[in-house]
């Protein structure tokens, strides 16, 4: 039965993201595995090949473990500079091993480096999803990865789970497909006797009581299990089903024969660019709302306008993410703010129509669209 609903899904799928971590490209040595590279290539590329062959974008860790050796550090550092610095000479040796790679079966590698804040803005959306939608008219191979050297800590992604599962709602992919060094989700520890391997999970329910831990012991990943089950969720949630499986299965999950853990799809599509307001953008500010705008807001699927704001919090700049606050404090909603934090004290409460007359027509706008927003829940 799962077996079953597992190749459906595969076999179906017209565009796939693949995501590969860390763990699964580099040697125990440190730097990186060039046979475990091609290894995955040829399984990518035997994908791609056959008629009616799906359309592939790969999501690659590694940048920061394939820096290590080469800057003499022994392990993966702790501090920001020296993790960017890695990923700097990292992400060029990465990108030219699968250029390389996929060259053996004549096919061009495009690398695409996001941020999180660059993906929450509409342009930089927009251009995200034309560059890799173009990449794959052409039929190059779209690798991409978290651009590591500008995202500074409160904006980093951090773990390509999450980042993969937000390419995949941005490509509109019809499976995501996550691999590890392991080969599959586990109800407990999968180094210990007696843990076993969850062939699928239907939701949430289906988590209660499993042991989800941190990263393993090859010590180059970054979220372990959490961030794995949480793309999961994201991708699920917007209706993109997953399998999580190890690299050296990708071949076996490719083809859709059973391996792994399958997610199945929780939720259907949503707006495009609002999943990624909610799990990828950290806020650089709050606006405290009163009653009415919040119904208006959370209820309504109205604007957020002057009128309504009570407070202003953070630094922040016309277009970044805020998070829009009940008079209690609770967290309501997410969305990108029309003005800068120095322009909204003055403001705040007054009428739209007021303003205009009185500051000029460029302040007759919303504080926040309801188009940029997103309503958080629970
Ligand atoms: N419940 C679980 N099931 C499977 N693996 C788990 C679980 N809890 C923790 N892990 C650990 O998560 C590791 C994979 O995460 P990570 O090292 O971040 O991989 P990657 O580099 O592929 O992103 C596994 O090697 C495993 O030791
Ligand atoms: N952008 C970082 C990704 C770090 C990361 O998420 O690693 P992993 O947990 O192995 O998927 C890099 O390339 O090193």
């Amino acid at each position: 039965m799962v077996d079953q609903l597992l190749r459906e899904e595969v076999v179906s799928a017209r565009r796939i993201v693949v995501k590969v971590g860390s763990s699964s490209l580099t040697t125990a040595a440190g730097g990186l595995d060039a046979d475990r590279v091609d290894a995955l290539v040829d399984a990518l590329a035997k994908l791609r090949s056959g008629k009616d062959a799906p359309e592939v974008v790969l999501v690659s860790s590694g940048a920061i473990a394939a820096g290590l050796a080469p800057l003499g550090l022994a392990k993966r550092p702790k501090d920001l500079a020296r993790q960017q610095a890695a990923a700097s000479v990292g992400q060029g040796l990465l990108v030219a091993r699968y250029t390389a790679s996929f060259a053996r079966y004549g096919v061009r590698v495009g690398q695409v480096l996001l941020t999180a804040e660059d993906a929450s803005r509409r342009a930089h959306y927009r251009n995200a999803y034309r560059t890799l939608d173009q990449l794959l008219t052409m039929g190059a191979m779209p690798v991409v990865n978290e651009n590591d050297t500008v995202a500074t800590a409160e904006i980093k992604f951090g773990d390509n789970d999450r980042l993969a599962a937000l390419v995949a709602h941005l490509v509109r992919a019809d499976l995501l497909v996550l691999l590890s060094d392991v080969d599959g989700l586990y109800d407990g520890d999968p180094a210990k006797p007696g843990s076993s391997r969850i062939e699928v999970v239907r939701g949430p329910e289906d988590l209660a009581g499993v042991e989800i831990g941190s990263a393993g012991k090859a010590g180059v990943g970054t979220g372990g299990m959490v961030t794995k089950v949480e793309a999961a969720r994201i991708a699920t949630g917007a209706g993109i089903p997953v399998v999580l499986t190890a690299a050296s299965q990708a071949a076996d999950a490719l083809a859709g024969r059973p391996t792994g853990t399958l997610f199945l799809r929780t939720g259907s599509r949503s707006a495009d660019r609002l999943l990624w307001l909610e799990h990828a953008s950290s806020p650089r500010g709050a606006l405290t709302l009163d009653d009415g705008a919040v119904a208006a807001v959370v209820h309504g699927g109205k604007s957020l306008l002057p009128a309504g704001v009570t407070r202003v919090e953070g630094e922040f700049a016309a277009g970044d993410p805020v998070d829009l606050l009940g008079e209690n404090g609770h967290i309501v909603a997410r969305g990108l703010v029309n003005f800068d934090a120095r322009e909204l004290p003055r403001l705040l409460g007054r009428s739209t129509r007021e303003l205009a007359q009185e500051l000029g027509a460029a302040y007759e706008r919303e504080v926040v669209h309801r188009d940029d927003l997103v309503v958080l829940r629970g």
